[in-house]
């Protein structure tokens, strides 16, 4: 039977439009917390260098309020892995991170850097945080997150998104080869395969689809829906979509 797929809300971009004016408004973990009366699995947020949306408060704060896993995005620095001792998530999402990128723009380099990677979480794992790398759907990434130890991958969906978004159809079915090649192969190395970045109630059911996927993160798109259906709405309406496909 095939298992249920995990939902995890990334509430990020509550935070964006709480900093764009200052204050505290719209509070993050209040959304966090609706999210998981919505039926969130859990809830990512993603604490990056420059600190343009999530900050340091709202992390502790996620940690100290839910009852649902907190999945900690960051990049692979002293700064954050010390951040990520203190708070004790769940589990810890490495990504790479470039200051002037608007958003994730691609995968970590794992197959060129493993060792440091392999010595960079062991005091994560060591912690009880569970490992994830965000790759690209790359052979390599995929083998070589097996390798250093990495439980769980989250395969990078942007480029899918990107081609669903802009009605590049060919480009589409070709990324979402990619994305179903990697899903098959990750599983059959025993990782547990996550997918995010990007994804839309138009692109979630062919990635929600697949057997080997066991979570998605998805929260640019939501919290943008949640101007016009509220947050609860379009998180419930992800779900549906989501089982409907997995069905
Ligand atoms: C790694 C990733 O995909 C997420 O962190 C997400 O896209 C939200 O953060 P940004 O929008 O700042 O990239
Ligand atoms: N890791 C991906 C994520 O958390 C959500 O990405 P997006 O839906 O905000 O693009």
């Amino acid at each position: 039977m095939t298992e249920k797929l995990r939902l995890g809300v990334n509430i990020d971009h509550v935070a964006t439009v709480r900093n764009a004016r200052g204050g505290d408004n719209p509070d993050p973990l209040r959304a966090a917390l609706m999210a998981q009366d919505a039926g969130a699995d859990g809830i990512t947020a993603h604490l990056r260098e420059d600190r343009r949306h999530i900050r340091d408060a709202d992390m502790a704060a996620l940690k100290d309020k839910l009852s649902i896993p907190l999945n900690f995005e960051m990049a692979a620095t002293a700064e954050m892995r010390d951040i990520a001792l203190r708070t004790k998530p769940h589990a810890v999402c490495l990504v790479p991170e470039k200051r002037e990128e608007r958003t994730t723009e691609g995968g970590l380099e794992v197959a060129r850097q493993a060792n440091v990677l392999a010595d960079y979480f062991a005091p994560l794992q060591e912690a009880g945080c569970r490992i994830s790398l965000f790759v690209a759907p790359d052979r390599d990434q995929v083998e070589a997150a097996h390798r250093i130890g990495a439980p769980v991958i989250e395969l990078h969906a942007g480029a899918y998104a990107d081609a669903w978004a802009e009605g590049r159809w060919a480009d589409r079915d070709a990324e979402q080869k990619r994305l179903v090649d990697m899903a098959i192969y990750g599983h059959q190395l025993g990782l547990e395969v996550h997918v995010g970045h990007g994804l839309t109630f138009d692109s979630v059911g062919p990635i929600a689809a697949l057997p080997q996927v066991r979570e998605l993160n998805i929260g640019h798109f939501i919290i943008g829906e949640s101007i016009f259906m509220g947050l609860d709405g379009a998180i419930r309406e992800m779900r549906v979509r989501m089982d409907a496909a997995r069905a």
